[in-house]
């Protein structure tokens, strides 16, 4: 890959001069979208202020494009990156479209007067989040994820080269984060800016990142791509989860599966059993699933919240011993649901198992 357009060469970052979490060497190129993850107070938001020169930094240096950060004027640094903080805007009397318009500040003259050119570049921008509508209201005055919006907007219009933002879905409702993600993946597909940002929904962050830097509390624990870095024990250690899961398949969090021994059978295949086994969870039922093919979409959420699983190699006739090891399971609960599946020439010992389940009046609707 070729030369980094932000480095961190063993930086420190900290707090009035103690060090939070030292000996950061981290490259971001250009057009790359890189995610800061981890638990609540591990040190993202204290490296995103470091690298935007709003903290002082403790040791090392961060450089960009190919300047040392801290000789970088503000004028300078504000034509490169925009930087997108909700917590901290308290303006005064301030429209949505004035405060989008400071992102043409670092191309307007002293007085901060927008040609025409800068006044169509706001409303581009204000568009682009699909709050035209808000240009005339004060920011004071609208929601959090408005807010979040014009803050976009403003960066958008600021046409830096890379744009940091501390967790800019965090109020957001479904359907702005996702236009959220996508405005920042054209941003850094289409036109190479580069994104760092800090999500909290890990399975947003897998979607859209090139890499992941995990953050944990002294340190940095992982740098790497969504596929190395989202791994149920990586995930799990970072997070400290005990009472639930991290599924890398899905890229989403299981609630810990209900304790006790099964009572419930489910038979199920192809996704039919996904519906059962959320519901036997909600209700905090423990369940036995079975036979599982172990190329059966099922199994991935099985393997989560069922106590047992009796699964058979893909694309071969289930054993005699899967069989008589389900059938032995299936008769130690007091009931069998019959979520649906399809009985062909391989797996016909599961219609074998349900004839069985039906002739003791076994079978249940969930
Ligand atoms: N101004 C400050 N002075 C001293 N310590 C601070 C200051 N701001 C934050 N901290 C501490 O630094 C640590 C890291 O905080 P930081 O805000 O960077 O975490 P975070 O990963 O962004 O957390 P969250 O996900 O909760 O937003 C925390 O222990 C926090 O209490």
């Amino acid at each position: 890959m070729g030369k980094a357009y932000l480095s961190m060469d063993k930086l420190s970052v900290g707090y009035n001069k103690r060090v939070l979490i030292k000996d950061i060497c981290i490259d971001i190129h250009k057009g790359e979208i890189v995610t800061l993850i981890g638990p609540n107070g591990a040190g993202k938001s204290t490296i995103l202020k470091s690298i935007t020169r709003q903290l002082q930094i403790i040791r090392g240096k961060v450089v960009l494009d190919v300047n040392d950060l801290h000789n970088t004027t503000f004028k300078e640094l504000s034509t490169k990156m925009a930087v997108v903080l909700t917590d901290r805007m308290k303006p005064e009397l301030l429209t949505c479209h004035d405060i989008v318009a400071t992102g043409r500040y670092p191309y307007t003259g002293r007085l901060g007067i927008l040609t025409r050119e800068d006044e169509d570049k706001v409303d581009e921008a204000l568009a682009a989040v699909n709050a035209r509508e808000l240009g005339t209201r004060d920011f004071n005055a609208i929601s959090d994820g408005q807010k979040q919006r014009i803050l976009l907007a403003r960066a958008i219009c600021q046409e830096p080269e890379i744009i940091i933002l501390d967790e800019p879905t965090s109020f957001l409702d479904i359907r702005y984060k996702l236009e959220l993600l996508s405005i920042l993946r054209n941003m850094a597909k289409k036109k190479g800016i580069t994104v760092v940002m800090s999500l909290h929904e890990i399975d947003l962050a897998e979607k859209i990142s090139d890499k992941i830097i995990c953050v944990n509390g002294d340190r940095i624990s992982h740098f790497g791509t969504p596929d190395e870095i989202f791994r149920e024990d990586t995930i799990r250690k970072l997070y400290n989860i005990d009472n639930g899961f991290f599924d890398p398949v899905f890229g989403s969090i299981e609630l810990q599966k209900p304790a006790g021994k099964p009572k419930t059978f489910v038979v199920s295949s192809g996704g039919s059993g996904i519906k059962t086994y959320r519901k036997l969870q909600k209700n905090n039922v423990p369940f036995a699933a079975g036979i599982l093919y172990k190329n059966d979409i099922d199994i991935q959420l099985a393997r989560l919240l069922a106590s047992e699983v009796i699964t058979e190699e893909p694309f071969v006739e289930i054993s005699k011993d899967t069989f008589e090891k389900a059938l032995d399971v299936m008769l130690s609960c007091d009931r069998v649901i019959d979520a649906g599946v399809v009985i062909g020439d391989c797996n016909k010992r599961i219609g074998e198992l349900l004839h069985i389940a039906r002739e003791k009046g076994m079978i249940v609707d969930e």
